[in-house]
C-alpha cells in the first residue's frame, strides 16, 4: 500500500469494507430491528467456527472513503448502523462513527474486544473470544456480552467473563450455529439455572436473510 493510502487507512478516513446491507439485526438485544450493517474487512483472531472466514483477510477488500460509506447508508430509511466485520477494532473508528452521527445514526458495535477501543458508540456488544482475548478496557465499555457457546467448555468461559463485565451489561449466550441443535437443551438448562443470562440466537438466519 502506498504510504500516503496507509496513513488515511491509519486515521480511519478510509477502511476496507467487505459489504454493507440494510437488514434486520439479528442477534443480541437489538435483534428484530433494522439497521445498516458495515462490515469492514480484516481479523486476526481466528474463531475455528467463525461465520464470516473470508473477512479475515483485509488487503481482499476495496479501500472505501468513509463518506461514501455514510452516503450510502444514509440512502436508507433506518438509523441505526452496526459496524462490525472481521474485527472492526482493528480500525480507527472515530472518523467514521462522527459522520454516522452527522446523519442521525445511533451506532452499535459487534467487537471480540481484542484490540483497542476508538470510536463514538452508542451500544457495544462484546463477544471475547478464547482464542484472543479482549483488552481489559472493554470490559467495562460492554453494554452486551454474547458469548458463542461451542462447546460445554464455553459455559464455564461465560461465567469467567461475566465476572468482568458492569452489573448492567446484559449477558447472552449464543448456540455456535453448526452446534445449535447440540447444545441448545444444555444452554436452556444453563439459563434456567442461572437467570441472569438470556438467549441469544442467529435469527437472520432462520430467516433466511443477509
Ligand atoms: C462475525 S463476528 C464479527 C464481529 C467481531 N469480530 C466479533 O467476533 O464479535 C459477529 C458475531 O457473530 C458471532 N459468530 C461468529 N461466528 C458464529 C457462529 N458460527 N455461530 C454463532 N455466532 C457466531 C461472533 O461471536 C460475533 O458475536
Ligand atoms: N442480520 C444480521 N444480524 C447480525 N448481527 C450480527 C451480525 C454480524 O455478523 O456481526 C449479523 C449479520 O451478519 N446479519
Ligand atoms: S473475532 Fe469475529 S470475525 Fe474474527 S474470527 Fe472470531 S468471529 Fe470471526
Ligand atoms: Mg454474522
Amino acid at each position: 500500500m502506498k504510504i500516503e493510502a496507509e496513513s488515511r487507512v491509519r486515521e480511519g478516513f478510509v477502511l476496507p469494507l467487505m459489504e454493507a446491507f440494510y437488514t434486520i439485526q439479528g442477534e443480541g438485544v437489538y435483534s428484530g430491528q433494522p439497521a445498516y450493517f458495515i462490515r469492514l474487512g480484516g481479523c486476526d483472531v481466528g474463531c475455528v467456527w467463525c461465520d464470516v472466514k473470508d473477512s479475515w483477510e483485509a488487503g481482499r477488500w476495496p479501500l472505501v472513503e468513509i463518506d461514501q460509506i455514510v452516503a450510502q447508508a444514509a440512502a436508507y430509511p433506518g438509523r441505526l448502523a452496526v459496524i462490525t466485520g472481521g474485527e472492526p477494532l482493528m480500525y480507527e473508528l472515530g472518523p467514521l462513527t462522527s459522520r454516522l452521527k452527522d446523519h442521525g445514526f445511533k451506532i452499535n458495535l459487534e467487537t471480540s474486544g481484542a484490540h483497542p477501543f476508538s470510536g463514538a458508540l452508542d451500544w457495544i456488544c462484546l463477544s471475547p473470544k478464547k482464542f484472543k482475548s479482549p483488552v481489559p478496557e472493554m470490559y467495562a465499555k460492554a453494554d452486551e456480552l454474547k458469548v458463542v457457546v461451542f462447546n460445554k467448555s464455553d459455559f464455564d468461559f461465560a461465567r469467567k467473563e461475566s465476572a468482568k463485565v458492569a452489573a448492567s451489561c446484559n449477558l447472552l449466550l449464543q448456540p455456535e450455529w453448526s452446534k445449535a441443535t447440540k447444545m441448545m437443551p444444555l444452554i436452556v438448562d444453563f439459563v434456567k439455572e442461572n437467570p441472569s443470562w438470556r438467549i441469544s440466537l442467529q435469527t437472520h438466519k432462520f430467516m433466511e436473510i443477509p
